[in-house]
C-alpha cells in the first residue's frame, strides 16, 4: 500500500552523530505540518517538492481549503494554503509568504456562480453556496448585491452540483467541481456560467486572490528559518512546475477527467500563481469593499507579509 504524502521513508542517511546516537541537549530539527489544497489548482505549487526533494522535509496534510482554513487558525498546521477571507479573518495570527497565492487576472475557470437563470432573476431566490469556499461564495454575494443588483436567499450545501441545483436555481462552486460544472455539466443541463474572476476583473480592473499560504505568526517567530526553507521550496517548485508544464499535465490528465490542453490552458493562462504589488492591491480592494463587523475583519486590514533576506 503507497504510504501518504509527507511521510515516505528514502534510504537511511548515513548518522551526524559521532556513534549513531544524538548526544545529550540535541534538538530534532523541526518538520514543519504543512496543508496542501486537494484540488488541482494547487497541483503545480506541489508537483516539484516532490522533484527538488523538498518533499520528505515537509509533513504534509491534504484536505479541501475549508478544513486547511480551520487547521491552520486552530495551531494544528503551521504553514499553508488559506482562503482569503479566512486570512483577513486571522490577519493578526499570520503571515503571508510574498510572492505566491492562488488567483487570477481575468477568467479563473474554477471559482463560479452556475445557474439556470440570467444572474438579475435571483432577487429573492435560493442561491446553495458550495461548503468548502470560504472566498468565492463572499465574492459571489458582493458581485450579486453590488454588481448586478439582486439579493438571493444564501445556504450552505456540499458540492455536489446536481443536489446544488435540485433545491435551487443557482449554485457557487469552486475546485474540480467548477472545473467539470464549466466544461461539461453546463452543456448537458443548460446552465450559465458566470466566473468569479473575471466578474471582479470586469468590475475592478484587478487581479483576485482566492488563497494566500501563510505562516503563523507563533510558528515565525519560534522557527524563522524553517519557514523560509519552505517559502523557498514552494517558489522553486511552482517555477518547476510551470517550465515542465506539459509533463505535469500529461500525468495529471491520466487521473483526472481533463485533457493535458485544459490543464494546460488553466495553469498557464487561467490560475495567477504570484503575490506581488497588483494582486495585493486586489486583496486591499475586496477588503475594502468585504470588511466591516459582519465580515469578521476592517476594510482596511494589514496584510502582514514574511520579510524575506
Ligand atoms: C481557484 C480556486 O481557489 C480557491 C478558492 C477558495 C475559496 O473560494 O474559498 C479557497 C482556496 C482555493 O482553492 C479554486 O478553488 O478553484
Amino acid at each position: 500500500m503507497p504510504e501518504p504524502l509527507g511521510t515516505l521513508t528514502g534510504p537511511t542517511p548515513a548518522s551526524p552523530f559521532a556513534n549513531g546516537i544524538a548526544p545529550a541537549g540535541w534538538r530534532r530539527p523541526v518538520r514543519p505540518r504543512v496543508g496542501h489544497i486537494e484540488f488541482l489548482n494547487c497541483v503545480p505549487l506541489f508537483w516539484g517538492l516532490a522533484r527538488t526533494g523538498s518533499l520528505l522535509d515537509l509533513d504534509l496534510r491534504r484536505d479541501s481549503p475549508d478544513g486547511l482554513s480551520d487547521a491552520l487558525t486552530a495551531g494544528e498546521l503551521d504553514i499553508g494554503p488559506i482562503s482569503l477571507m479566512e486570512f483577513l479573518k486571522h490577519a493578526g495570527e499570520l503571515v503571508a509568504l510574498p510572492d505566491i497565492a492562488v488567483g487570477s487576472d481575468g477568467p479563473v475557470m474554477s471559482c463560479l456562480i452556475v445557474s439556470k437563470v440570467p444572474l438579475d432573476q435571483l432577487d429573492g431566490a435560493p442561491v446553495a453556496l458550495g461548503s468548502t469556499s470560504r472566498t468565492s461564495v463572499r465574492l459571489a454575494a458582493l458581485l450579486l448585491s453590488d454588481l448586478v443588483g439582486v439579493r438571493p436567499r444564501y445556504f450552505a450545501a456540499p458540492p455536489d452540483l446536481d443536489v446544488m441545483l435540485q433545491d435551487a436555481p443557482a449554485a457557487v462552486v469552486i475546485g474540480d467541481v467548477a472545473l467539470r460544472a464549466a466544461l461539461a455539466d453546463a452543456q448537458r443541463l443548460r446552465l450559465h456560467v458566470y466566473d468569479l474572476g473575471e466578474m471582479w476583473q470586469e468590475w475592478t480592473g484587478l487581479p483576485f486572490v482566492f488563497a494566500v499560504f501563510a505562516a503563523r505568526r507563533d510558528f515565525v517567530a519560534r522557527e524563522p528559518q524553517t519557514v523560509q526553507r519552505v517559502h523557498q521550496a514552494f517558489l522553486a517548485s511552482r517555477d518547476l512546475s510551470l517550465r515542465e508544464v506539459d509533463a505535469v499535465c500529461e500525468q495529471a490528465a491520466r487521473w483526472e477527467p481533463f485533457d493535458a490542453a485544459i490543464l494546460r490552458r488553466y495553469y498557464m493562462t487561467a490560475l495567477d500563481f504570484s503575490l506581488g504589488p497588483r494582486q495585493l492591491a486586489g486583496i486591499a480592494e475586496f477588503a475594502r469593499r468585504v470588511g466591516g463587523p459582519d465580515a469578521g475583519f476592517p476594510p482596511d486590514v494589514e496584510v502582514r507579509l514574511l520579510s524575506t533576506p
